[in-house]
């Protein structure tokens, strides 16, 4: 496909509320200029909220290109005409397309919400328009990692009533970008977790991902229902003197969650974190054509990890740390736009596993996971005093957190952790060695956001084989050390993100990183209610 405007010559047309241009295609993007330069200074207006500077060229990059429609005849704007040298401006019916794109609120260092724009161009002739869209069209769908086909659910009473007001906001823009969508709107807790678990991996596998809209607690519900049965990997290692079994070798793992020998995996014995977009080597070409491949008697796998499974989330839940930790804003309409432009970003998610506790027991062990946070304690009583309180909305959680606290319950427990290693790494690329990310002492804060540079250097070292055994933190040689502390605790929880909210910007950790593979363990020891309320102030709203 042409992209530098061979396949359609550069063209006169209107463009709605300015006048006529000159429009080009070029390489990544495409162009138009007005072409009556004496008006040129009355083209540098506001136009559908996007700012035109009508004395230079102004260009929309297909990346930022959402949608294209052709809606037919009727009314262009034309600002440029004058009568007796007055700009009267003038109304022109012809045929139209629009070009539906975005741009960004706020400035750089503190961005905003993304504001939909659009800009209609206009044509006397059916043909030409139809061409004009027929060819951005055609170019935009080549956009790398656009969804084409999502499963979305919709937790209608989420934030007080949220769920399905934001939805319907979105949905257009879904419908517009021509990304199928097949909707589930919750009935009950539990729901989205049971239509996926008994999917078979051909339906799922027919979707680029799952959309939640809801709150961090529908996205946890279904993260669980994607990996209960399909994250296959073995369970994280256990301290051997806990009196737990600790882990279970590769076969008898996949045995107790009925996993097909087909489904091979690299991971290592003793990975306590995934990332939900740690290759398992097949990549989204290979594992999306084995889905399509398959027939009657030839079930597909759709195991995780891998990279092109996506899950997403439309905030409208009473906290969405997970929304705010990822994009950094709570905004339906930024999320609903990043989703159809395929914007990725990888997560570690924690598996959290309750182990049997004898040696001759043939119980499967509780194995949950969560993309946020887990927590015992003062944060899990909050969690659980606050269900009871739902109908409060977003305010229960202030009404149970100060019941909790009051409460002041605290436990006897002993935390047993692996030390982190300083591992050095040498990336080949660039020859330089680094050892920062695998240090306990990291060298400087750096607030996690999309195309953070920790997270990518993680990524890619786990994605080099030759790396993956001493870049992911999770795999500890035969001599790292268990390190314990015992004693009475008021809340021992784990972040596995910054768990930002809107009552604490910086969230619980503020340098937590998205996908560097680290847990953060934040224990409370018993202490005075003064010191407690210092420690947990800044959020103790939970962060899943
Ligand atoms: N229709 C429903 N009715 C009741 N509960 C539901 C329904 N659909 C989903 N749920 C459950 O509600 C819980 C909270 O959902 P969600 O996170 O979307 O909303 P929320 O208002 O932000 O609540 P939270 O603050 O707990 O996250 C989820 O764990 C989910 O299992």
């Amino acid at each position: 496909m042409e992209r530098n405007g061979s396949a359609l010559p550069s063209s006169a047309l209107f463009l709605d509320r300015v006048g006529e241009v000159r429009l080009t295609l070029n390489g990544d993007g495409f162009s138009w200029k007005p072409i009556d330069s004496d008006h040129a200074e009355l083209n540098s207006r506001s136009c559908l909220g996007i700012k035109i500077n009508g004395e230079t060229e102004a260009e929309i990059k297909y990346s930022d290109i959402y949608a294209i429609e052709c809606i037919g005849w009727g009314l262009i704007h034309d600002f440029t005409a004058s009568v007796g040298g007055l700009i009267s401006g003038r109304n022109l019916e012809m045929f139209r397309f629009v070009v539906h794109s975005y741009y960004k609120q706020g400035a750089s260092h503190a961005p905003g919400p993304w504001i939909l724009s659009e800009y209609m161009f206009g044509h006397n002739d059916l043909k030409t328009c139809q061409a004009w869209a027929e060819q951005l069209n055609s170019i935009i769908q080549m956009e790398i990692g656009r969804p084409k086909s999502l499963l979305v659910f919709v937790h209608p009473l989420c934030g007080k009533g949220k769920g399905w007001k934001n939805w319907e906001t979105v949905a257009p823009l879904f419908s517009r970008a021509k990304v199928e969508v097949k909707v589930n709107v919750t009935q009950r807790a539990g729901h989205a977790y049971d239509i996926i678990t008994s999917s078979t991996d051909k339906v799922l596998g027919a979707f680029d991902g799952i959309v939640a809209v809801g709150g961090d607690g529908l996205f946890n519900e279904i993260l669980n229902g994607l990996l209960s049965s399909r994250h296959k990997a073995p369970y994280p290692p256990a301290p051997v003197d806990f009196g737990y079994t600790g882990s279970l070798d590769q076969d008898q793992q996949h045995r107790i969650n009925s996993f097909d020998d087909r489904a091979s995996n690299e991971n290592d014995a003793h990975e306590p974190l995934i990332s939900t977009s740690e290759s398992n080597g097949g990549g989204i070409s290979n594992i999306k054509h084995q889905l399509e491949q398959c027939n009657a008697d030839q079930d597909p796998v759709l195991s995780f990890p891998n990279d092109w499974f996506r899950l997403g989330l439309i905030p409208s839940g009473s906290t969405d740390a997970i929304v705010i930790s990822t994009t950094g804003l709570r905004d339906p309409i930024t999320s609903a736009l990043q989703i159809i432009l395929g914007y990725k970003a990888p997560l570690d998610i924690a598996q959290v596993v309750r182990w049997k506790t004898r040696l001759s027991s043939v119980d499967v062990p509780f194995v949950r996971y969560a993309a946020s946070f887990v927590g015992y304690g003062f944060y899990g009583d909050v969690i659980k005093e606050s269900e009871k309180y739902r109908w409060m909305g977003p305010v229960r959680y202030d009404y149970a957190g100060t019941k909790v606290f009051l409460k002041h319950r605290s436990f006897e427990a002993e935390v047993a952790f692996l030390e982190t290693e300083s591992v050095e790494t040498t990336t080949r690329s660039s020859g330089k060695t680094q050892s920062a990310q695998l240090s306990p002492e990291r060298p400087k804060k750096m607030i996690c956001c999309r195309n953070c540079t920790v997270c990518k250097e993680t990524m890619n070292s786990i994605a080099s084989p030759a790396n993956r055994i001493i870049a992911s933190p999770g795999i500890h040689s035969g001599g790292s050390r268990w390190l314990r502390s015992k004693g009475r605790f008021l809340s021992i929880g784990g972040a596995v993100i910054s768990c930002r909210n809107e009552r604490a910007p910086d969230g619980l950790v503020a340098d937590a990183h998205l996908a560097d593979g680290f847990l953060h363990l934040i224990m409370i020891k018993d202490c005075p209610r003064p010191s407690l309320l210092m420690a947990s102030n800044t959020a103790y709203k939970k962060g899943f």
